[in-house]
């Protein structure tokens, strides 16, 4: 492809990528991965210019731009380069015109960095979710240790923070490689592994992950159980949850059972659970601020509306949880997101209308305190941003 004819197809992806966030459609990597499955004649460097374009452009925009050509004109309205791709030539974009419109730049819509604002981030916290992420992984302590695996991946770095994190070069092929396949290593965050952790998962107890979802957490609660006692991992999406068992059975973890849950009828579906979980894990539906390092296009999705559904998501899901929990046993509240609205005001609440519970200090100690949690951002501990708080239910 000639370089004006990637910029062409940048914009039109672009194009796709901008319905889709306005529509609820597919990711912009789903989005990515079907244009190039049917133009075979871009080769890798192409898919990976056109990709590093698209990314960029995604990145620059705050707010939803009007089409993909007005978010290819912000990045070429920086890039010389770039603005000289828009040259009319056979597959290339038309020439710039005067006054063409330009997508609006900043780090999210209005309303959102308002609310991020509030929520205690400074500016430079704020600029740092739209970074790139790092890519870590995790080591399956059932299987190997870090140390091993630092050994056998040449670039292989410890993570600062998780003791079972290993980041690598962005772009390594994890998935295709050896140590992937026999289930000693999985893709996961940094922070998540830290959050995760926050679980305390001790081998023998009796733990429910309330929202698997295809099980990250779940394979992570398993390992620090040592494969003892009794991990159930629930979710309401089949789809996701289908994905566990595999997962499982390659990371040699034998203590999980499944349950897909109906919506609106979880707590009769978990009866047989009912005030006997020594821990519940609740990875929460949510926003994803803290994640759009790794999907910025969520930024664009993201409506006032869309939020109150999660928040009200999250105290049903809070509340559910809370059944579970026997006397004296734990409750671990996550969400993958830095406002206050799905973090530490929904912990207040929880609290407020659930007498005899209390907050405890989130152990391993990470993170900078907040209410009566502990969050992680991006611009401070090179992770992906969380919110997590530990509580207790009263004996
Ligand atoms: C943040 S994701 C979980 C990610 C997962 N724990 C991991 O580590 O990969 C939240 C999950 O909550 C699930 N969920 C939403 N409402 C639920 C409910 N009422 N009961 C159980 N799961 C629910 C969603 O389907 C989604 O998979």
């Amino acid at each position: 492809m000639t370089p004006a004819a990637r910029t062409q197809a940048a914009i039109e992806l672009l194009d796709e990528i901008v319905a889709a966030a306005a529509s609820g459609g597919a990711a912009a990597d789903t989005l990515i991965a079907r244009y190039f499955s049917t133009r075979r004649y871009a080769g890798s460097k192409d898919r990976r210019a056109v990709r590093e374009f698209v990314y960029a452009a995604i990145r620059q925009a705050g707010a939803l731009p009007v089409n993909g050509r007005a978010a290819m004109l912000a990045v070429a309205d920086h890039d010389p380069a770039i603005a000289a791709t828009f040259d009319g030539s056979a597959h290339g974009p038309a020439p710039i015109a005067a006054d063409e419109p330009r997508a609006e730049g900043g780090v999210a819509p209005a309303w959102l960095v308002e609310a991020l604002t509030a929520s205690g981030l400074d500016d430079r916290q704020l600029a740092a979710l739209i970074d790139r992420a790092p890519l870590d992984i995790r080591i399956n302590s059932l299987m190997t240790t870090r140390a091993a695996v630092l050994e056998q991946w040449a670039d292989a770095t410890p993570t600062p923070h998780a003791p079972t994190g290993i980041r690598l070069p962005n772009g390594t092929p994890v998935e295709p490689s050896d140590l992937y396949r026999a289930g000693l290593v999985e893709v996961q965050d940094e922070g998540s592994q830290m959050v995760g952790a926050a679980m305390s998962a001790q081998p023998g107890e009796w733990l429910v992950d309330l929202c698997a979802g295809a099980g990250g957490k779940t394979l992570q609660l398993a390992a620090a159980m040592g494969n003892q006692g009794a991990l159930l991992a629930c979710d309401i999406d089949r789809a996701r949850l289908q994905r566990l068992a595999p997962r499982a059975e390659r990371a040699g973890a034998t203590i999980i059972e499944s349950r897909l849950l109906n919506p609106g009828r979880e707590a009769e579906m978990l009866a047989d659970w009912a005030g006997k979980a020594d821990g519940v894990l609740i990875d929460a539906p949510c926003s994803g601020t803290g994640t759009w390092r790794r999907n910025p296009e969520a930024r664009w999705r993201l409506t006032p509306e869309r939020l109150a559904r999660l928040e009200a998501a999250q105290m049903q899901v809070l509340e559910i949880g809370a059944g579970l929990v026997k006397a004296g046993g734990r409750l671990v509240y996550i969400v993958c997101s830095l406002l206050d609205a799905e973090g530490s005001d929904q912990v207040a609440r929880f609290l407020a209308s659930h007498p005899g519970w209390s907050p405890e200090p989130v152990e391993p100690g990470i993170g900078t305190p907040r209410g009566f949690g502990q969050r992680l951002d991006p611009a401070t501990h090179g992770t992906d941003g969380f919110f997590v708080a530990c509580l207790r239910a009263p004996c």
